[in-house]
């Protein structure tokens, strides 16, 4: 009877604004045609259905428990013994979960992307490749504000707000210390031709040394 290998989780992370997402994009670009998904930290921030607005936008979301860890723990397990999950979707709008959920299935490949994912012992322990995203602070906080008065609705007083009482301070509590655990530290993010090429070479070769080379269909 065939055995099914475990997937390849690459944990790629780093402040907000450094360049994750587009950094994971690349891998995906480079390795399209291989069975390979990205999953977003920010799919498990916490449901907060039962607050009331101004709870809501009052929480701190870079502190590790705005996130629904045991979730994603759980999620990961299911994915490394190939067994389909339903992410939720965040909806940033309405600062919480959507009642809606995407259907992924196992892949042989899968991106982990969030600001917080080396933080937690037991997704660190799940990665097999766990990448950081060094972008500077000033770079960082302009990319933000683009973003999220673009994307997500925000003013620019409420994002300095959040920026000063708690993007900026849980970033050097929280995030910037979790480089230590990393196997790749990556400045320029997705403008590092060289660091996504050697990223995505070893991914190729414990690929092809598993025998998963063959191209996905599916
Ligand atoms: N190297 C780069 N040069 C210029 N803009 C970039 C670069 N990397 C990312 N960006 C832009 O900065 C913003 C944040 O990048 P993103 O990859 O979404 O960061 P993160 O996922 O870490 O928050 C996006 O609008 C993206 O297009
Ligand atoms: N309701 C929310 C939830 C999260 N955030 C911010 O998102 C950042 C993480 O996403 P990146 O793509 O920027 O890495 C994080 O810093 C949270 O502050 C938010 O503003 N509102």
């Amino acid at each position: 009877m065939e055995h099914k290998q475990e997937p390849i989780i690459i944990g790629v992370t780093g402040g907000s604004g450094s360049g994750k997402t587009t950094v994971s994009s690349k891998i995906l670009e480079h390795l399209s045609g291989h069975s390979i998904s990205i999953i977003q930290q920010d799919s498990y921030y916490r449901d907060q259905a039962d607050m009331s607005m101004e709870e809501r936008i009052n929480v701190n979301y870079d502190h590790p428990l705005a996130f629904d860890s045991d979730l994603l723990v759980e999620h990961l397990k299911m994915l490394k013994s190939n067994q389909s999950i339903d992410i939720p979707v965040y909806d940033y709008s309405e600062f919480t979960r959507s009642n809606k959920s995407v259907h992924q299935e196992p892949r042989d490949v899968i991106i982990l992307e969030g600001v917080l994912i080396l933080d937690d012992q037991r997704v660190r322990d799940m990665l097999d490749i766990k990448v950081y995203v060094d972008t500077d602070d000033d770079i960082r906080i302009i990319r933000r504000i683009q973003r999220d008065m673009e994307q997500r609705g925000r003013s620019l007083d409420s994002i300095i707000t959040q920026y000063l009482t708690t993007v900026k301070p849980m970033y050097h509590q929280f995030i910037e210390p979790t480089k230590r655990y990393a196997d790749l530290i990556v400045p320029e993010g997705g403008e590092n031709t060289v660091a996504i090429d050697l990223l995505v070479t070893k991914v190729r070769d414990i690929l092809s040394e598993d025998g998963r080379d063959e191209k996905f269909n599916g």
